[in-house]
């Protein structure tokens, strides 16, 4: 008989570089999917990792393989102290992202590092991962991957929202699940704030104390983007040459670029969400911490707009990547062709044994 009950870590390096997202989960099935969360950690990285990280490009294929077998190392040994400190005795696997090196579905390559079989040497225990590749070699984009946990963890809401550099939402429309990217967040709030000397705009307090100028709002709303249908995904790119040369040419203060730039955020989600009547929208991401863009999407949405426990805004990719750990122990779907544009859908990732 197959099991219902899996006790998993789940491992996401993302874009922003900020470390390594670990949690210890249990995943229990009965008609439906429910998730337990009872560790959760961001491992920081130190200097030399992040720079190595951020300058992946640079790298030729030897010395991208070298840099694969360091990081399965150094990826091993941070989840190794995670098991440790938090005394876990009871693991079915090790399900882990790593950390993508490069790319390029429209050449049909993908490639995370820190997926090398030695991890579940290293680590003595079972490790699922390398989820993208499948998915590329079938046609699909590789990403988004997490819409499948939205999907099967989080189906009463009518909306998953994230906000991270960029919003991007997954919902259901006749039964299928969709996922696309809406508007830049943090990746432009962010811009402006370390121009003077600010990681980020705390709460949104500076944001508060702006004025919209409604002639920006109106260009930044009318950019063609905006208009094109789903699928479609957004990058620092498109940002560069769209976004701030038009914000630049207004010679704004900072604090209206960030209140002109929050309304921009809010009527594009709200744009989005309001295609439906009235419903639920769970929002994480590190931009629910930014308070005035929550109050500023509260008013333009015609929704409940819902932000969970702390641990799931910052940690539901890594949770979601336990659950396609756990998918694939099952031989179960874990990527959607709805979702990726993939031939059909599947069972993706690698298992590698002890
Ligand atoms: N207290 C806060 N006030 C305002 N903004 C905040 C606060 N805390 C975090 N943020 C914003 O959230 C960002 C981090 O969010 P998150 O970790 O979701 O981004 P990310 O991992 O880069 O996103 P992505 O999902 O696109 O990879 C910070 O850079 C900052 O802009
Ligand atoms: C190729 C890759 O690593 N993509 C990431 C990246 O970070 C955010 C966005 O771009 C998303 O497409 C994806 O990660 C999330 C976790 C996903 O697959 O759903």
């Amino acid at each position: 008989m197959i099991k219902n009950e899996y006790k998993v870590v789940g491992v996401m390096s993302g874009t922003s570089l900020d470390g390594v997202d670990v949690v210890y989960v249990e995943f229990e099935l009965d008609d439906v999917w429910h998730f337990k969360m009872i560790h959760f950690e961001t491992v920081s990285y130190n200097s030399s990792w992040e720079n190595i990280l951020r300058n992946l490009v640079s790298y030729n294929v030897a010395e991208l393989q070298k840099i694969d077998e360091d990081y399965t190392n150094y990826l091993s040994g941070i989840i190794k102290d995670f098991i440790n400190k938090n005394s876990i005795k009871d693991i079915d696997a090790i399900c882990s992202h790593g950390h993508t090196a490069l790319h390029r579905p429209d050449i049909g390559m993908t490639y995370q590092i820190g997926n090398q079989p030695v991890i579940a040497v290293l680590l003595n225990e079972t490790v699922v991962c390398d989820f993208r590749v499948q998915d590329v070699e079938l046609r699909g984009q590789g990403a988004p991957l997490v819409p499948i946990g939205d999907k099967l963890l989080f189906s009463e809401y009518d909306f998953c929202l994230n906000l991270g550099g960029f919003a991007n939402i997954s919902t259901e429309i006749k039964n299928k699940r969709i996922a696309y990217d809406i508007c830049p967040v943090n990746i432009v709030l962010n811009h402006y704030t370390k121009l003077i000397g600010l990681d980020y705009d705390d709460g949104g307090k500076m944001a508060r104390t702006g004025t919209v100028n409604n002639k920006l709002l109106d260009k930044l709303n009318s950019l063609a983007f905006y208009k094109e249908n789903y699928p479609k995904s957004l990058g620092l790119e498109w940002v560069i040459k769209n976004m701030f040369p038009l914000i630049d040419a207004f010679q704004l203060d900072t604090k209206d670029i960030l209140k002109t730039f929050a309304e921009h955020i809010a009527i594009q989600i709200a744009k989005e969400i309001n295609k439906k009547k009235h419903g639920s929208v769970l929002v994480t991401g590190g931009g629910v911490y930014n308070n005035y863009l929550i109050d500023t999407l509260k008013q333009y949405s015609q929704h409940e707009i819902i932000i969970p426990l702390n641990e799931v805004v910052e940690f539901k990719e890594a949770l979601i990547f336990g659950l396609l750990g756990v998918l694939k122990l099952r031989n179960e779907v874990n990527c959607l062709k709805s979702v990726t544009g993939s031939t059909k859908n599947h069972s993706s990732g690698k298992i590698f044994l002890p």
